[in-house]
């Protein structure tokens, strides 16, 4: 799994096109969303995640919560992205890890929105811009390598 972690003013979305024959199935309300001061949260499901997703999910959601509390961040925004690996796992397993991700931090107390699975969106990001604003974390099942 690897993820982007932006500390943003806000993150909207705007849900635009099918990006899959079978996108998750959204609610009218859910085709567009917004967080403010929120720690926004890009993230591509790998391959290798496949082999524990259980556990990819537990070590996800430790360096999420790690970096929110580094930059006091109380509200998350799951963002599916297939951008930052070359290696993703099919979707099906990747959108079962992410509603988990979204499923443990809610249970941490953060105030959560998970973006669409299976769309193309359009979004505004206002990155705050401070020294741990932009943050890249990758974390895979143990004895799995960091590709
Ligand atoms: N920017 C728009 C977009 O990325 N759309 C992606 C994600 O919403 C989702 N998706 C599919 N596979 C994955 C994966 N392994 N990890 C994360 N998301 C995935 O399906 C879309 C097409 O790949």
């Amino acid at each position: 799994m690897r993820m982007l972690l932006i500390h943003s003013d806000y993150l909207e979305y705007e849900v635009k096109d099918r990006a899959l024959k079978n996108p998750e199935p959204i609610s009218e309300e859910q085709r567009k969303g917004r967080l403010d001061e929120v720690l926004a949260v890009f993230m591509s499901v790998e391959k290798v995640d496949e082999a524990n997703p259980e556990e990819v999910v537990e070590k996800a959601v430790k360096e999420i919560k790690d970096v929110a509390g580094q930059v006091k961040a109380e509200k998350i925004f799951v963002y599916p992205f297939a951008h930052l690996s070359s290696d993703l796992a099919k979707p099906d397993v990747a959108l079962e890890v992410l509603q988990k991700v979204e499923e443990k931090l809610k249970e941490e107390g953060f105030e959560v929105k998970r973006a669409p699975f299976g769309y193309y969106k359009a979004f505004k990001l206002s990155c705050k811009g401070h020294p741990l604003a932009e943050l890249s974390r990758s974390v895979v099942p143990s004895g799995e390598a960091v590709s």
